[in-house]
């Protein structure tokens, strides 16, 4: 087996767009106001005027709002620099925040803290505003962009981390100054002096809708989340069997720190390596999985893509679609129909390689990995680099391979575009973009998918439907609906092909696996400390 990389025919991929707003709005903002230290009346791109970097004279800042932060230590500064584009170009955090603590030369401890802000500001943004509305008479929509961005930084380090209150606030003060004006600093000032006088709790108790009369909206503001997301992850625990009062926990789980998980690719390396020295421990779930104690870099074994950083969630999906069973032989002709970046296909290509040495697989054996948006191609292209297996990557719509090559593959893994919602914790600023029409409006996408991974399998071959969404309406709707009156597909038994791989692994203090009763399963953030994937394994009739 050789390695080989093709791209195919470009395509329109189809894909609605991920936001839930046009790109490169912002929020509405403020007229220019008159300084004045009143909360309610400034924090406006009054006269904006900051500091020369040299620590010169006073001059109009040019970027009014929007300007580099200067005088103002690197790590908030970085944080601030990550919101703004978060809010300003629809900016993705996690893409963005790498580039900024590279350019200001941040590792270690200051990498961890202008994370920890960034992070923290974006995730916590329904709280915070809640109560930086209730520290001002003026309405939040009302509040430079910018002006309310580093306020949300100022609330996190206040309400949130260890950060003394008088830092807190001198140092939030200074960063408006710096980017808006002194206008604008004063109104900072005053409104994180108003948040100060009391602590999360007690400003929950008071900016927080009741508990009994209005829940949902309870939840929302306590635990940062827009209310159509409580809603739809309510609907998502009662679907699965999952009791309503473990809501609380679910939504908190997504404002916890993730563990950085890496995948020990199969043949390349393995969890003793990755633990060796004591910079990891084993997984809870996967085989493959180590759980990371410090940066991913540190690892030579990551460096040298050797192993990948990956949710054991992912890993299991990756692992299950390899697992289930097949009538007939498994030639090792695999499909990963949507592919990008390649998290799961790097998984699945390690696995072929490691059955092709084994003898299991013929040299036909190859992993074709379909994506539809070019650059996320690239990425695949780059994730299987290293990977002993054949390989094609196409640029290619997904929902035309069944068509074009009926019956090819021994095995498809179909990981269809989705809201997201079972990731929440990874993309600090996603639930604020997503609204309520992209549960729905993927599904038509979701089921052509499934629909061409049914048709590209082969009698006797296994189709895995995943989504990173534990909301019925893209997972086991999605399924029935395809499968609805259809005979030939069978459901196989998804919790016992993962109870396999899991082995004598078990939860923390619990024998209970909680995969539920089949035939899928739903994996969940406050259940597994995994993202809350969708498992469906199905396998064509001979
Ligand atoms: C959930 S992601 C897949 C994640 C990937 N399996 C991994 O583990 O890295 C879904 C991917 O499907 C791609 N996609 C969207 N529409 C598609 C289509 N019609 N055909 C193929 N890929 C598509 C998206 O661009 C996106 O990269």
């Amino acid at each position: 087996m050789s390695n080989q990389a093709s791209s195919g025919r470009p395509s329109n991929s189809g894909r609605p767009s991920g936001s839930g707003r046009p790109a490169g709005s912002g929020r509405p903002s403020s007229p220019p106001r008159r300084a004045g230290g009143k909360p309610g009346r400034a924090g406006g791109r009054d006269a904006p005027r900051s500091r020369t970097a040299e620590g010169g004279a006073e001059r109009p800042d040019s970027r009014p709002g929007g300007g580099r932060p200067v005088n103002v230590d690197p790590a908030r500064s970085v944080a601030f620099e990550t919101l703004r584009a978060v809010t300003d170009r629809d900016a993705y955090a996690n893409l963005i925040l790498p580039g900024l603590l590279r350019r200001a030369r941040l590792r270690g401890r200051d990498a961890g803290l202008a994370t920890e802000l960034a992070y923290g500001a974006l995730r916590g943004r329904g709280t915070y505003d809640a109560i930086i509305a209730a520290g001002t008479d003026r309405p939040i929509a009302e509040i430079d962009p910018a002006v309310l961005d580093a306020l949300r930084l100022g609330v996190h380090q206040l309400l949130h981390m260890r950060v003394p209150p008088h830092a807190a606030v001198s140092t939030t003060v200074d960063l408006v100054r710096s980017t808006s004006g002194s206008g604008a600093s004063r109104f900072a000032n005053a409104v994180l002096r108003r948040v100060g006088e009391r602590d999360e709790a007690e400003w929950l108790a008071k900016v927080a809708p009741d508990a009994s009369t209005d829940p949902d909206g309870n939840l929302s503001v306590t635990h940062s989340h827009p209310q159509w997301i409580v809603r739809a992850l309510r609907d998502a625990l009662k679907a699965t069997g999952r009791p309503d009062d473990e809501l609380p926990a679910l939504l908190a789980s997504h404002n916890a720190r993730p563990t950085v998980v890496a995948a020990a690719l199969p043949g390349l390396s393995d969890v003793a390596e990755l633990t060796e020295g004591d910079r990891a421990r084993p997984g809870v779930l996967s085989p493959v999985a180590a759980l990371l104690k410090g940066a991913p870099d540190e690892i030579p074994a990551i460096r040298q893509s050797r192993a990948r950083v990956q949710d054991e969630g992912s890993q299991l999906v990756a692992l299950g679609a390899a697992a289930a069973t097949t009538i007939g032989t498994d030639r090792g002709l695999w499909l990963d129909l949507c592919a990008g970046p390649g998290g799961k296909a790097a998984l699945l290509a390690a696995l072929l390689a490691e059955r092709h040495a084994a003898g299991l697989v013929g040299d036909d054996a190859e992993l074709v990995a379909v994506e539809s948006a070019e650059h996320r191609a690239g990425l695949v292209q780059q994730s299987l680099a290293a990977v002993q297996c054949a390989y094609d990557v196409q640029v290619r719509d997904g929902r035309t391979v069944g068509e074009a090559e009926p019956g090819r593959y021994d095995r498809v893994l179909v990981d269809v575009p989705c809201t997201g919602l079972g990731a929440l914790r990874r993309r600090p600023e996603s639930r604020w973009r997503r609204s309520p029409s992209d549960l729905t409006s993927l599904a038509p996408l979701q089921r052509a998918l499934l629909e061409s991974a049914l048709a590209a399998v082969r009698p006797g071959g296994v189709v895995a439907y995943a989504t990173c969404s534990p909301h019925p309406a893209e997972t086991r709707l999605v399924v029935d609906d395809v499968l609805r009156g259809r005979d030939d597909v069978e459901r196989l038994d998804t919790p016992a092909v993962l109870r396999d791989l899991i082995g004598s692994r078990r939860l923390p203090g619990s024998d209970d696996l909680v995969l539920g009763d089949g035939p899928s399963v739903q994996l969940w953030t406050h259940l597994h400390g995994t993202d809350s994937m969708f498992l469906s394994l199905l396998r064509r009739n001979a």
